[in-house]
């Protein structure tokens, strides 16, 4: 069993990650039952306002395992919230496949609606008076879930709740209310109230939207430690790309589909230590369609097509045939 002390001592990304998955493991009832706890298989959604359509995603895949820590990035319109909304259980897709924890979110019942955002998952949105009554104190706040709930007697509840502020670094705030609090400390009792009801999936909306870089870092720390203590599965939506420096994998979004991920993993140095390596993938779809990052692009100037080389471990991507040839310029596909 861990002391608080250990726990709040600067944890280390790879054993935090190594914790959450036991865990995960645990409450899944074996690592063998880990893998798709969130699985997005070709989801669409069109909003049609007068008459016009906006295809706000358009066949998004996307498997997140259980007690996987991991961030969604996308510029602004790429789809992020719109992807939150659905799978938070606000809004419906218009197609495809969407499953949290086995509730299928586009055929699910008003009842399992109701069941599965009152006890499968937990918010955290970036407003925090959405997050704590400003009237209640901290403690008071963790509370009110568990008492709504009406799972718990009165002395379970305040236990539990001094816990979880404890667990998110905020014990010292339990009887403070929000107004008496800074901003990154609001948003570690809004972690705190979001996980009072152990939750399965824990979404956060732009956790950080508000904060400076280092008490942004805080309300990292504290959701890596619910992700690892707890075994929850914690989705964080940002526009921060440096998000990337708390979280394992970073999946980017960009017009409606992801994109491509950054995955950190662990290696032994060649001192014996253990360091994180960052690298970065392109997302590849069912039916093998993969979008090149802007930055590649725009180094080639490709557009319209690009001639493909299967060599025999990796493709080639070069320009295509231009159709706009100027006089003078060979056409390079030509034979
Ligand atoms: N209710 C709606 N009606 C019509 N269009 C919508 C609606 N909600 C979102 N859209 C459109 O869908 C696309 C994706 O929007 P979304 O809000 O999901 O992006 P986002 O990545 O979350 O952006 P931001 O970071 O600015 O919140 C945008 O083109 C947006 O205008």
């Amino acid at each position: 069993m861990t002391t608080i002390a250990e726990r709040n001592a600067v944890p280390d990304l790879a054993s935090l990650q190594q914790r959450a998955a036991e865990q995960a493991a645990a409450r899944a009832g074996g690592a063998d039952r880990l893998r798709g706890h969130i699985v997005c298989d070709g989801l669409v959604r069109i909003f049609k306002t007068e008459g016009v359509e906006v295809v706000a995603l358009q066949g998004l895949d996307l498997v997140i395992d259980r007690g996987e820590l991991l961030a969604i990035v996308g510029a602004s319109g790429s789809g992020k919230s719109t992807l939150l909304n659905i799978l938070s259980g606000l809004d419906t897709p218009t197609a495809g496949i969407a499953r949290v924890a086995d509730f299928d979110l586009l055929t699910m019942s008003t009842k399992s609606r109701l069941r599965y955002r009152r006890h499968t998952v937990g918010f955290v949105w970036q407003q925090t008076g959405r997050n704590l009554l400003p009237y209640l104190t901290a403690v008071e706040n963790v509370e009110l879930p568990m008492q709504l709930a009406g799972r718990r007697s009165r002395r379970v509840r305040r236990e539990r709740a001094r816990e979880l502020l404890d667990l998110v670094g905020v014990g010292y705030c339990a009887d403070r209310r929000p107004g008496q609090l800074s901003g990154g400390e609001q948003q570690r009792c809004a972690v705190a109230v979001a996980v009072a009801n152990d939750p399965e999936v824990l979404f956060a909306d732009e956790p950080t939207g508000e904060l400076d870089e280092a008490t942004g870092a805080e309300v990292f720390g504290a959701l890596q430690m619910i992700n690892a203590e707890l075994g929850v599965t914690v989705v964080v939506v940002t526009h921060d790309h440096a998000v990337a420096d708390h979280v394992r994998r970073t999946v980017a979004i960009r017009d409606g589909r992801t994109a491509s991920e950054v995955r950190r993993t662990a290696r032994t140095a060649a001192d014996g230590s253990t360091e994180l390596v960052s690298e970065e993938y392109a997302v590849l779809d069912r039916t093998g369609r993969l979008q090149l990052p802007a930055a590649f692009v725009d180094a080639l100037s490709l557009r319209d097509r690009v001639r493909l080389n299967l060599e025999p471990d990796h493709v080639e991507v070069r320009p295509g045939q231009r159709d706009d040839v100027r006089p003078g310029e060979r056409n390079e596909t030509t034979a």
